[in-house]
């Protein structure tokens, strides 16, 4: 079963405070969803609502057309991990893994013995004795071994060091090609992971600024490097993202549809035009200034 969800005029109120914003998006299912925003825009109370942590103030969810706030049958099947506070937690790891394949169906024993030799985790320690990265990476090993067929991770990779988080990006990879869940990973780490992405959302202050496929969305923008004359001229009334030169040879980065005719004439003015960040574009269009 395909797990969509469906997100309609959804608005939250910490009492007065409205942190979501009459946000409405449609989440096809089997794919990776990054859901972008600066700090405080919203990320975290927009998944705790999808998970049924909270109930929304107005608008709905549905989950296979089933609104998921109290209702098991849903609820089992969406996982989601945050970074938790685990220090009163005197479970030991494999304990923990215990717990967790009794409340997810399509958890899969093997597969997190297998994570647990890739994090290097000791399944006797106890989970408050772990290290902060350790912690993090035993998340996301329950995270990924759950198989809940929507999988949302807020930022549940924090603690992990570097070469850590690129054994969870290939993990999740690896398994999302053999078996295509919903996933949804909140980041701010967005050069890093982008290209884990089939779908970007961006949310800002609360309010939606755009759901689309990372494909078009980076096609939204180009880089333009050559001579530093050149550049200027060329891109002289386009939106500017970012530029950096070194010597005579400078970098522009545009936001804006670049037609074949311009990609063109750029090339006869010797000028390179390559693809433009996601994270350029995020900066640019959650600026204060757009
Ligand atoms: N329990 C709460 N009571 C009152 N206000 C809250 C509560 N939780 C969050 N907020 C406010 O709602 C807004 C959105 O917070 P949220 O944690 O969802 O943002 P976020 O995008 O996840 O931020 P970050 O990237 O910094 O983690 C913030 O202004 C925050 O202060």
């Amino acid at each position: 079963m395909k797990f969509d969800v469906e997100v309609n005029n959804l608005s939250l109120k910490y009492n007065d405070y409205e942190a979501l914003k009459d946000l409405s998006f449609m989440l096809e299912g089997g794919k990776v969803y990054g859901l972008l925003g600066r700090n405080g825009a919203g990320k975290t109370s927009l998944l705790s609502l999808l998970a049924s942590f909270r109930e929304s103030t107005k608008g709905s969810i549905k989950i296979t057309g089933e609104n998921p706030f109290e209702n098991a049958d849903i609820m089992q099947n969406v996982h989601l991990i945050y970074e938790k506070d685990y220090k009163d937690e005197s479970e030991k790891v494999k304990g923990m893994l215990e717990i967790i394949e009794r409340y997810r169906p399509n958890f899969d024993a093997e597969y997190a013995q297998y994570l647990v030799k890739r994090f290097k985790l000791p399944l006797d320690k106890a989970v408050n004795k772990l290290s902060r990265g350790m912690q993090s990476a035993l998340n996301v090993t329950m995270g990924l071994a759950s198989r809940a067929p929507i999988t949302i991770f807020d930022e549940a990779y924090l603690g992990m060091d570097a070469p850590t988080r690129e054994i969870f990006y290939k993990e999740l990879l690896a398994d999302q090609a053999e078996r295509p869940r919903t996933m949804i990973l909140s980041t701010h780490l967005v050069s890093e992971m982008d290209y884990l992405f089939d779908e970007v959302i961006i949310i800002d202050k609360g309010a939606f600024v755009l759901h689309e496929e990372y494909e078009t969305l980076i096609s939204r923008g180009a880089s333009i490097t050559g001579a530093a004359e050149e550049v200027d001229d060329f891109v002289s009334g386009m939106t500017q993202l970012n530029e950096q030169q070194l010597g005579n040879t400078k970098a522009v980065m545009v936001y804006g549809y670049l037609s074949e005719k311009d990609k063109q004439e750029a090339l006869q003015r010797g000028l390179e035009v390559g693809p433009v960040s996601l994270q350029d574009l995020f900066i640019h269009l959650t600026s204060e200034e757009v």
